[in-house]
């Protein structure tokens, strides 16, 4: 029999204040009878593990009893069923219900499978390679992260079009499939080092022009936002929006307060049920100025571009568009769609490189002789040369295998989820029903000590032994399969530049570590990641920039 647990209290503040829900996960026993659970019912579907009592539900197969899985609600005779509740908002809520330290404590305390209620949403959390791994199988034709019912809402209520991140089905892989030619090809991905250079570039005047006193920097994360900003922005409009420069333009800072804001604003409003949007309009109306200003945003920066080109085709100019919204355009796709698709880009390009610049850097700086074995790598594929090109990264291994070491430690979304809609999924012997929120807890997985070995540590090198290997769905930064991250390409590329990329600038050569020696704030203050929705530092990174 499962006991009700009390509300696990390990919540930190700021997740308590933003939610104020209880989090209540509880063990699975396989094949065990057991009672009401934070609004869902685990109910016996066979006989379990222990296969003593076959339950109510079991079959028998071929003359066998069939492995008795546990079956959550949803779709069990009668169980108590998520009618008329709010779909759960599933990569964003999911992670915040599920923060970091809850996860590990989840699986310290239940196990590589639990579940835990949000209020009225149930999830079960599975925590272990095996299982993220036959979630992630039979996610079916079209996978689903999860419902983003706020969102969605939104774009209904304005009339917008829904992008990447909010459309289902049909709609969305019709998009997926034309963004997938320009983002997802490797040939395609390696046109846009160029102009993502351009962007570093400028990234490194601007750092230079940030050291006080001592060479510090404090809060890199601001300036990588701008940075995040302004890199998306050049992939999607070749063109700059000056995110970079000395003084700062009023509506990218407004854009990028406008993503923060959204972003605490949806645990909110998916936590509530809409008809008490009227009563308490507040966080309701505030998440949808944040998407107002977004979306009038990149339509502001869509129709400038496009006019100046219908402008130049008018006198008779050759159009060499190469950039992302010029390709989009193109499709015959509704301008409408266009404009969602370019929102939700921009909005996903920006917290998703600015934290893993941050914690790169941040780590790098506490191990100096990784920064100098990287160093060596970069200038001796350099050979001389000032600039370097997307397939140079092919040979510089301990570049790729830092990045991939910085997202195990920091995955910048800590846990994915699915919904699997059209079918009832078995999962580690337990049956889960069609339309069950499933987090996939790849925070806890990519620190697992019985995967890697010195799990909390900062060791790029363990990436590439050779006689070394560990589970593919172990570490998943980017998710996996057929709704992995569409921007992947792109934002490696991004970072692999901006660590370590050489540059001209003015009459000398850049690169951040060939530049400056980086090191740790002289307080010596260390920075823990935390849950805000997405995996963020605790506290502002301050670092030190030595010239060299
Ligand atoms: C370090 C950087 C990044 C990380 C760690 C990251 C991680 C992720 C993850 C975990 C997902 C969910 C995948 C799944 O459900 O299986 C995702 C989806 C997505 N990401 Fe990224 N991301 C990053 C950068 C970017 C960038 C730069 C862009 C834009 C160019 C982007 C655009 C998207 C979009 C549009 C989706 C939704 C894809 C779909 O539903 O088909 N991401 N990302």
């Amino acid at each position: 029999m499962i006991r009700a647990r009390p509300p696990l209290h390990d919540l930190s503040e700021k997740d308590a204040a933003a939610s104020s829900q209880s989090i209540r996960p509880e063990r699975l026993p396989p094949g065990q009878v057991d009672g009401e659970v934070g609004g869902g019912r685990l109910c016996r579907a066979g006989g379990g593990q222990g296969g003593q009592d076959p339950g109510p539900h079991a079959r028998t197969v071929g003359g066998q009893l069939r492995l008795g899985p546990v079956r959550l609600d949803g779709g069990c005779h009668g169980c108590t069923s998520y009618s008329g509740l709010r779909k759960p908002a599933g990569i964003f809520l999911s992670l915040h219900w599920a923060s970091k330290r809850r996860r590990l404590e989840g699986v310290r305390r239940y196990g590589p499978m639990w579940k835990a209620s949000f209020g009225p949403i149930l999830t079960v959390h599975v925590a272990d390679p095996t299982l993220i791994e036959q979630v992630l199988r039979q996610e079916g034709l079209h996978p689903m992260r999860s419902d983003l019912s706020s969102w969605k809402d939104y774009r209904k209520l304005r009339g917008h079009h829904y992008g990447l991140l909010t459309s289902e089905g049909e709609e969305w892989q019709s998009v997926r499939s034309l963004l997938g030619k320009h983002m997802l090809r490797p040939k395609a991905v390696e046109a846009y080092d160029k102009t993502l250079n351009s962007v570093v570039g400028d990234l490194i005047a601007k750092l230079h022009l940030r050291r006080c006193s001592q060479g510090l920097i404090t809060d890199i994360a601001s300036e990588f936002y701008r940075f995040g900003l302004e890199g998306i922005s050049s992939v999607l409009f070749e063109s700059r929006i000056g995110c970079l420069d000395e003084v700062v333009p009023e509506e990218t800072e407004r854009f990028i307060q406008s993503i923060n804001t959204m972003f605490v604003m949806t645990l909110l409003t998916m936590a509530m049920p809409s008809w008490l949007h009227q009563l308490f309009p507040k966080p309701w109306n505030i998440f949808c100025q944040c998407w107002d200003y977004m979306f009038d945003f990149a339509k502001g920066h869509i129709d400038q571009r496009l006019t100046a080109e219908a402008e130049k085709v008018a006198r008779g100019e050759k159009v060499e568009g190469r950039y992302l919204t010029y390709f989009l355009s193109q499709t015959g796709l509704p301008m409408k769609t266009v404009y969602s698709n370019v929102t939700e880009l921009l909005l996903a390009g920006v917290d998703t490189i600015s934290s893993t610049m941050s914690w790169s850097l941040y780590e790098l700086s506490r191990h100096p002789e990784v920064q100098a074995s990287l160093r060596d790598e970069v200038l001796s594929v350099l050979g001389g040369r000032s600039m370097p090109v997307a397939a140079d990264v092919a040979r510089m291994p301990l570049l790729k295998a830092t990045v991939k070491e910085v997202l195990r430690l920091y995955p910048v979304i800590p846990a994915n989820a699915r919904v699997i809609t059209e079918r009832d999924i078995q999962v580690g012997g337990y049956l889960i029903p069609k339309n069950t929120l499933i987090t996939l807890c790849h925070f806890a997985t990519s620190r697992d000590p019985a995967v890697f070995p010195n799990p909390d540590e900062f060791q790029p090198h363990r990436w590439l032994k050779r006689d070394q290997t560990y589970h593919p769905y172990a570490s998943v930064p980017f998710g996996v399969g057929k709704r992995s991250c569409i921007g992947r390409r792109i934002a490696e590329l991004e970072l692999y530049l901006a660590l370590a990329r050489v540059s001209w600038l003015g009459l000398f050569k850049t690169l951040i570590l060939m530049e400056f020696d980086v090191k740790p704030d002289p307080e010596g203050i260390s920075v823990k990641p935390m849950t805000r929705t997405l995996l963020v530092p605790e506290n502002v990174i301050n670092l030190q920039f030595i010239e060299r």
